[in-house]
């Protein structure tokens, strides 16, 4: 016999960028932008999908939706029959752009499950099963590294090990702004894996295992090493036939010392910026002076090399990850 479900449950999913250079498939970051779901019991079994924003004419409405998909997986885990269920999606993620929005559907699908079903972590302040929530978005996204920050938010470092797929998640220092330079068209992250090739030279593998290292340092505390950390020998150049722009961007950002990168699968650029390095006096002691006018200025900066076409955007790093918004615990 099926539990009685909450009837209705809101869920707030931050953007993500992944690999952010040489971290293929393991790091990851949360951006502080959010898709919205509410999904609400029906006394039938139909599911009803309604969506505004992004996606809300290209996204299917049936039981194909990445969400629906999500959702029943998270009914299916449980040993429980899924109700009929109306979700409305709120979405302000852009598709295919590198934003990680498949992970931020799939998260917010399972989250909702979770939710209606009352399962909870009583270890956790808001109750959330964030472990429980990662373990299956994982293995539904196929790979992690975005639905690691989406679910715990932070810098992630994500992998696949005994018992499963693991997570930590930390703060970076406060020194960092990501910005995205978010270009109009998109790119699949299935084509953009076909283009992969099945091996590396073991030089290339070396490099990047460096690079990865030096990265998770150079976030934690010292962001002055941004810059050679967020070099890539993996996937970048692989991938550069599919989104040329994006690489000529990338290229004439780090030739002015900007820390840019592909975000996840692209074609978004991110830039990693050091706000004492472009800061004001004070900058090392934690006092950056006026760090939203330090942004403008970058974004300003930024725009000077990508010509039109591009939207550009600082944004802060989501340090909490996957929200359950309504009822809150
Ligand atoms: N909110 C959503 N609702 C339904 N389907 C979605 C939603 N978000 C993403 N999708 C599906 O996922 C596809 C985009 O996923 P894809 O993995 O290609 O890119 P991404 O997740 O935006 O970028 P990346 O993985 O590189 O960060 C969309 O074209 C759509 O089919
Ligand atoms: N690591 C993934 C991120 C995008 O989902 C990739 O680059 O294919």
């Amino acid at each position: 016999m099926s539990k009685p479900y909450r009837t209705t449950v809101t869920v707030q999913t931050p953007a993500t960028s992944a690999n952010l250079g040489p971290g293929f498939d393991a790091l990851g970051l949360a951006l502080e932008f959010h898709d919205e779901i509410e999904a609400t019991v029906r006394a039938d079994d139909r599911v009803v999908v309604t969506v505004e924003g992004e996606g809300a004419d290209t996204v299917p409405l049936d039981e194909s939706h990445l969400v629906v998909r999500a959702l029943r997986t998270a009914f299916e885990a449980a040993g429980e029959r899924m109700p009929g269920i109306d979700l409305h999606c709120r979405n302000r993620i852009p598709h295919a752009r590198g934003l990680g929005s498949s992970s931020s559907a799939i998260t917010a699908g399972i989250t909702a499950g979770a939710a209606l079903l009352g399962r909870r972590d009583e270890k956790q302040p808001d109750g959330v099963d964030r472990d429980w929530i990662f373990s299956l978005a994982a293995d539904l996204e196929g790979h992690p590294d975005n639905v690691a920050p989406c679910v715990y938010g932070g810098f992630t470092v994500a992998w696949r090990g005994d018992g499963g797929w693991h997570a930590l998640s930390t703060a970076p220092s406060p020194r960092i702004r990501p910005i995205v330079c978010v270009p109009d068209g998109g790119l699949s992250t299935e084509r953009a894996r076909g283009l992969l090739p099945e091996s590396v030279p073991h030089a290339d593998a070396a490099f990047s295992a460096g690079r990865a290292a030096l990265l998770t340092a150079a976030v934690f505390g010292h962001p002055e090493l941004l810059f050679p950390a967020t070099e890539d020998r993996l996937h970048q150049e692989y991938r550069a036939e599919a989104m040329p722009e994006s690489v000529q961007l990338i290229r004439s950002l780090r030739a002015s010392g900007f820390a840019a990168v592909v975000s996840g699968a692209g074609p978004t650029v991110l830039v990693l910026a050091d706000l004492a390095e472009h800061g004001v006096a004070g900058a090392q002691s934690g006092a950056y002076g006026d760090r939203d006018q330090i942004s403008l200025d970058l974004v300003d900066s930024i725009q000077g090399r990508t010509g039109t076409g591009w939207h550009i955007r600082p944004l802060r790093i989501d340090q909490a990850g996957v929200r359950v918004t309504s009822p809150r615990s």
